[in-house]
């Protein structure tokens, strides 16, 4: 096996001089150039999103400038909402007074956001909240950041932890006081949309600083840092009755019987085929696997060096996102897409399929930075198309300004992926194995990634695995009680034509002393 990265400096050098196999195949994709598909992005795409009665409370909200958290079970739409509400903020505040954020790179680079950390300009943000505030107030422009905004975005919420978010809530009313008088203001008076859910992975915790506080529901401004909480109901990832009753109860932790023999079931059922992708707890696995598989095509290895502009720490940033460092692929290599790369033909982040050629396109200033032999790849997706994959871009932006660009194809390895990488995800099918599940969570992230029953392949599986966070449950558990007393209550003011929200807790605006539920 040769990297040609490396081995080979020029592409006609590589054209002639590599294996004969490689040969045929570098001479077929010249015959054949007009034989792939490349992808067309600007094809007119027209969609109606019809959004539920939830979503289009989230977006009236939002647009009177209330401070929302959006939580929900796995495949509910936060994202998807999120997304939306991130084009409304910036037409209501201007892209540059809006801030996007996210607990992991993964997830931030999916909102072309920045990570929470990076954001907050506080580091690791591990000494007392004074002296963060000082860190910020000496940076020029983490200050002017935490001044010039308007509103701020937080998803993936579960991982952040509660003293971070109380920190941050202390900066950002600290620092704004003198240009806004915000002393009193909750967040300094900046418009707050929250998205997550707490029953799915937990913060990873510095067990000396917790104090005993671990989720972001714990910090003490919590409660007053919205006007209003929504839980959303509709499932839209899964639509079979029983798969979605059977991940309600994973997610709550609870192991009912009928539920579990329909997991053995997914034991007993006959192997899939390698092709399927393989979940995860740790990295290490995840690598081993998938160095072992693209080893065993035994073809000649393409690498895709990614290329990075901008500055750190958002440049570091991209290290922790989906777009990898160095890309390797040979025909035959299982993989993913890493971006929406054509969503009218269903060619989405978290489709995967099978690298079946390499395609030497007649423009090759674009893929010449990233890959020295100038070649991209063919891939047949499981789902039938077969699409040309052109480099595409992972923009960390400041307002309206890109900080951080990392240039790189939207493709990674699939025969296996971390339970961690894989949150948010929706995919079609996978395999894993939930006894070597750990922590709370874990065993829900995982199993909740897949549309259907008969895209889920265990090979293992312990119910003593199938773990929800007692604080968690508890939280939720306040959240429906609260619920139904407020819809109790616009019950009873429906006469009254009041205009409160479905867990509108102010009607006069947040203050740190506003009602809490
Ligand atoms: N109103 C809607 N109409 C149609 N499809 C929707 C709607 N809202 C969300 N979806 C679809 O639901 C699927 C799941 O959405 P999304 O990934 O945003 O869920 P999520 O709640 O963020 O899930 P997770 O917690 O696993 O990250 C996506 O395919 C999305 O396109």
């Amino acid at each position: 096996m040769k990297l040609f990265s490396t081995a080979i400096p020029a592409f006609r050098y590589f054209s002639t001089q590599t294996t004969s196999k490689n040969t045929k195949l570098t001479q077929s994709s010249f015959k054949n150039k007009n034989k792939y598909k490349r992808n067309d992005p600007t094809k007119p795409r027209r969609t109606r999103i019809k959004w539920t009665d939830q979503q289009s409370q989230v977006l009236d909200a939002i647009s009177s400038g209330k401070s929302v958290f959006v939580t929900g079970s796995a495949g509910t739409g936060k994202t998807f909402l999120v997304k939306q509400i991130i084009k409304l903020l910036n037409k209501m505040h201007g892209p540059s007074r809006v801030s996007v954020t996210a607990s992991t790179g993964v997830a931030a680079c999916a909102l072309k956001g920045q990570t929470l950390h990076s954001f907050a300009g506080i580091g690791l943000a591990q000494s007392d909240q004074q002296s963060l505030l000082h860190r910020v107030i000496s940076n020029k422009r983490a200050y002017w950041r935490w001044n010039r905004l308007k509103a701020l975005v937080i998803d993936e919420i579960s991982m952040v932890d509660a003293e971070f978010f109380d920190k941050l809530e202390y900066i950002a009313r600290k620092a704004r006081d003198e240009q806004y008088g915000s002393e009193n203001k909750v967040w300094g008076g900046i418009q707050l949309v929250v998205s997550g859910d707490f029953f799915q992975l937990p913060p990873i915790l510095n067990q000396q600083k917790s104090q005993g506080k671990e989720f972001a529901f714990e910090a003490d401004c919590w409660n007053s840092s919205f006007d209003m909480q929504v839980d959303l109901t509709t499932i839209f990832r899964q639509s079979d009755a029983q798969l979605i009753k059977l991940l309600q109860g994973i997610r709550r932790g609870e192991s009912d019987p009928a539920d579990l023999q329909l997991l053995e079931q997914r034991c007993l059922e006959r192997k899939p085929d390698s092709s399927v992708l393989w979940l995860y707890p740790m990295n290490k696995d995840v690598n081993r696997v998938n160095k072992k598989q693209l080893e065993s095509l035994n073809d000649s290895i393409f690498v895709y060096h990614a290329h990075d502009s901008g500055e750190d720490p958002w440049k570091r940033q991209l290290k922790q996102g989906i777009a990898p460092d160095e890309l390797h692929l040979c025909v035959g290599a299982r993989v993913m897409l890493s971006k929406n790369v054509n969503p009218w033909r269903k060619l989405v982040n978290g489709s995967t399929g099978t690298v079946v050629d390499f395609f030497y396109p007649n423009d090759m200033v674009d893929v010449m930075d990233i890959c020295k032999h100038a070649a991209l790849p063919v891939v047949k997706f499981d789902s039938g198309p077969e699409l040309v994959i052109d480099p595409d871009t992972w923009v960390i932006m400041e307002g309206e300004k890109a900080v951080a660009e990392r240039k790189q194809i939207p493709l990674i390895l699939a025969w296996a992926l971390s339970i961690h990488k894989c949150q948010g995800m929706t995919l079609d099918s996978l395999q894993t194995d939930l006894s070597r599940a750990f922590g709370c969570g874990m065993v829900y992230v995982a199993l909740s990634r897949v549309r259907s029953l008969d895209g889920l392949h265990l090979s293992g599986f312990d119910p003593s695995k199938i773990k929800a966070h007692p604080k968690v449950l508890q939280f939720y558990r306040s959240f429906a009680i609260e619920q139904d007393k407020q819809k109790e209550d616009d019950g009873t003011n429906k006469n009254k034509r009041s205009s409160r929200t479905l867990l509108d807790v102010s009607d006069t605006g947040r203050s740190l002393k506003g009602e809490c539920w």
